[in-house]
């Protein structure tokens, strides 16, 4: 038999199947999905197998050297995927694969057999090696063939395991518990003046699963020593259990109830239970309000899903997955949902990815890379808040995680539910257009009014003579709340607001030596930081041009605002909420609490708070510069805008209180900042759609940005015009390429960076055109000299 395998060599040569002959004793363990070492030249290296064929097309193939798996880690389904996945992002089978599985996999780590079950139940061949211990290392099985064979089938019936060991500080991974042992000895055969013997015994008698060392000993108040003697006489056993290190261990989770859905909430779920229930795929826009419970329809529809066996994986953008949101959650569905995201640690991620390829979990809540969840039976996929960029992978392979959660609801002939309160003009466009199914939830919950936005120009504020951040009607409002004892949020869009030094007397800004970009300014060590490349330096005491002592940092950060808020209203209480405060684990959480206790009257923070907080106490939420985002060089930045404002604002008056907002602008009468007063979407869409067709832009047309660097000016320009003629050759005549020009940001790393732009309707050769390019540079991006990368649908243009 031969396996078809990807190898571990990240090159486009490489990114092709090989076929390795599998050892006669293999036969069985070789399977799809594991991971394999076999021999590539001199040297030995690891794939996936991906295909099992009798007969191979070359002459002569070297068998595989090692197993690495004795269960696959990788479904079909997601082996079927990955190669779908290359194509479309014109990257290596390989990247597709390693993103599938934890880093804990792809690093070294200790591997180990563990004998889960009895030692009768395991055949005299193995026993001896569990003699000392309930485990052994994997090296000590992994070379034998026939030792291996066995060991397969063990695992396969449930008796062994094996583990990957990733050793964590401060975190436990196994705890030691008490069970009967099977050898059935009488309680009466313990001497009557052991007392504590028999209580001991009786009570772990009366426990069906094993109760850990300490819970018996807290329970039954007695010492080790009594413990010892019952195991050495043979009543009770002691075992290791593996415990998981669960990242919200000790956060009990308040039990939650189905709600009977509104009128409106019923209209738009039973189209999804029956595109479940019917078994028939299809892709739905749920475009509801804030407030509108688009939540309750999600966890209604992943209960229909659990209720028909099957599991439910929940997008959310990495800043929403707050303790708040995995409450929801884990409230309705408790220890049936494992969440996946960045913040967890290594391990953490790995415990989270077993119990979902052991099938201990049906639900799945994570950020984007959890839409490669490997369930085998997926019976809804819904991403939430569809229009956040970060959905969007922006290193390779670029994938959008909607493309792949469609392509999986697919396969499973499941429904995906695409939520959001101002989904994205390419969502919305197709649903308008009939791919997507539209279902609209237009008004809150329970009637509840959308919070009144009031608008107001700064300009006006600067002539009559207001130079501070805040505007009279904001600080006036502020005070307000503060005396009636609700709660403020205030949002500053971190976006365009860096903090960067500059001399006041020749202008000169401090920019890193390597990037052209200036470096920013960082209170806590008194330093500039470059943000591309890491560069640091200390906050220079005099101009490097002038050698004027006048330099000072600009821009108005989130500190900033807070020195100034205390100033102006000193009797205000502020938590303030951005990556400095968050940085330390549990952090979020802990700020969050205590904003919902009533610790403070003024949420003050960024991005970070325009979603997923719902504070019954929260009546005004205020925007200090809605425009920040606005000048950005980029098509979408109006959308970001409203997308941004509508959520913000989203954060007032969910529940009795009426909320308001106010919103600062430097333009307000800008459509994306005016319409937000009337919350209208689709006029909204209207707007934004004709300034799309005149630039021609997306969803009017396709893109693809091709970014091409070196550390040779002359060198980037050669390579890039010879990439603009050779498309302008090869592509359709309506097909428009633009460039070279140089990137927004001309050097990063001391490399030269230029850009070219394709804009298509229709273009069926496009992806061998792209993969023409690499071929053709695929010498010199080896040698790490030249770098050609491709991003088919970008959201960056930097
Ligand atoms: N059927 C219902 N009956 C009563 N209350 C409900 C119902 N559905 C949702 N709610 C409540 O209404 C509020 C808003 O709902 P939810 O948070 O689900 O809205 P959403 O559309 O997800 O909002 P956002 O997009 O702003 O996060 C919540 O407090 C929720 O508990
Ligand atoms: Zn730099
Ligand atoms: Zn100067």
């Amino acid at each position: 038999m031969i396996a078809k395998v990807i190898v571990d060599v990240p090159s486009s040569q490489t990114d092709r199947l090989y076929d390795y002959e599998i050892p006669e004793e293999w036969i069985e363990i070789v399977q799809v999905g594991i991971r394999v070492i076999v021999p590539f030249g001199p040297r030995k290296i690891q794939g996936f197998v991906v295909d099992i064929v009798s007969e191979s097309t070359f002459e002569k193939t070297k068998p595989i050297i090692e197993v690495m798996d004795v269960v696959p880690i990788l479904t079909d389904e997601l082996i079927q995927l990955g190669e779908w996945l290359s194509e479309q992002t014109l990257s290596f089978r390989l990247s597709a694969y390693q993103l599938m599985i934890p880093a804990a996999l792809r690093t070294k780590v200790k591997k180990e057999v563990h004998l889960k079950t009895e030692r009768q139940k395991i055949s005299k061949e193995i026993l001896p090696l569990f003699e000392k211990e309930n485990k052994i290392p994997w090296e000590q099985v992994s070379k034998n063939n026939r030792l291996l064979k066995v060991i397969h089938q063990f695992v396969k019936d449930g008796f062994l395991e094996i583990t990957y060991q990733v050793e964590e500080k401060g975190k436990k991974k196994t705890e030691r518990y008490i069970k009967l042992a099977s050898t059935h000895l009488e309680i009466e055969d313990i001497p009557s003046r052991a007392v504590k013997q028999k209580e001991v015994l009786s009570y772990v008698a009366q426990h069906k699963e094993p109760i850990s060392v300490q819970a018996l000993l807290d329970a039954t108040n007695t010492t080790r020593h009594v413990l010892t003697t019952l195991i050495k006489k043979g009543y009770v056993q002691e075992i290791e259990l593996e415990v998981y290190r669960d990242p919200l261990a000790g956060t009990n989770y308040e039990r939650t109830e189905p709600r009977s859905l509104t009128a409106k909430q019923t209209e738009v779920i039973t189209p999804i239970w029956e595109s479940l229930e019917g078994e028939a795929h299809q892709t739905f826009l749920l475009h509801g309000v804030t407030g509108s419970g688009k939540t309750e329809v999600y966890l209604q529809s992943i209960d229909k899903s659990l209720r028909a066996g099957k599991e439910a994986i929940v997008l959310v953008p990495e800043i929403s997955l707050t303790p708040q949101m995995v409450q929801r959650f884990k409230g309705r569905f408790g220890s049936k949902v494992a969440v996946l995201h960045s913040g967890l640690s290594m391990g953490e991620k790995y415990d989270e990815w077993r119990k979902i390829l052991r099938k201990e979990v049906q639900v799945v809540v994570g950020a984007r890379s959890a839409i490669f969840a490997p369930f085998t039976n997926i019976g809804i996929i819904i991403i939430d808040e569809e229009h956040e960029t970060s959905y969007k992978q922006e290193e390779h392979p670029r994938y959008h995680a909607r493309d792949v959660a469609i392509k999986r609801g697919q396969y499973y002939k499941c429904p995906v539910i695409l939520g959001s309160a101002t989904p994205s003009l390419e969502s919305y466009a197709r649903a308008i257009k009939g791919v997507y199914n539209l279902l609209p939830l237009t008004e809150r919950v329970n009637n509840r009014p959308m919070p009144a936005v009031n608008v107001i120009d700064m300009r006006e504020e600067l002539r009559q003579g207001n130079r501070s951040m805040f505007s009279q009607v904001l600080l006036e409002k502020l005070r307000e709340r503060i005396a009636k004892g609700e709660q403020s949020v205030l949002f500053l869009n971190r976006r365009g607001y860096s903090t960067f030094v500059m001399c006041r007397d020749c202008g000169y800004v401090a920019t890193c030596d390597h990037c052209d970009i200036s470096l920013t300014y960082h209170r806590t060590n008194h330093s500039l930081k470059c943000h591309y490349c890491g560069h640091e330096e200390k906050m220079p005491n005099t101009c490097e041009s002038c050698g004027s002592d006048h330099i000072r940092f600009f821009g108005s950060g989130t500190q900033k605002v807070e020195e100034e808020l205390t100033r102006v209203l000193p009797e205000a209480k502020v938590i303030r909420m951005d990556i400095d405060t968050t940085r330390r684990k549990g952090a979020h959480e802990k700020l969050l609490t205590a904003f919902g206790k009533g610790e403070a009257d003024i949420l003050l923070g960024t991005q970070m708070i325009a979603k997923g907080l719902d504070f019954p106490k929260i009546t005004l939420v205020g925007v200090l510069a809605a425009d920040s985002m606005l000048h950005i060089p980029d098509f979408r930045s109006a959308e970001r805008t409203f997308q941004l404002m509508e959520q913000v604002s989203g954060r007032a008056g969910r529940h009795d209180l009426a909320g308001e907002v106010i919103i600062q602008s430097y333009t307000p009468n800008h459509y994306s900042i005016e319409l937000v007063r009337t919350h209208d979407y689709d006029q909204f869409f209207k707007m934004e759609m004709s300034q799309r067709k005149m630039g021609l832009y997306p969803p009017y047309v396709f893109m693809v940005l091709i970014n091409i660097s070196h550390v040779e000016l002359t060198h980037v320009i050669n390579v890039s015009e010879k990439i603009t003629t050779f498309l302008k050759r090869q592509l359709a005549s309506d097909t428009v390429v633009l460039g070279p020009v140089a990137s927004p940001l001309t050097r990063i790393k001391d490399r030269y960076r230029y850009q070219c732009m394709i804009k298509y309707r229709n273009e069926s050769g496009l992806r061998e055109t792209l993969r023409e390019i690499q071929q053709h540079y695929i010498r010199e991006m080896n040698q790490g000299q030249l770098q050609v990368s491709i991003d088919m649908h970008p959201y960056i243009f930097i």
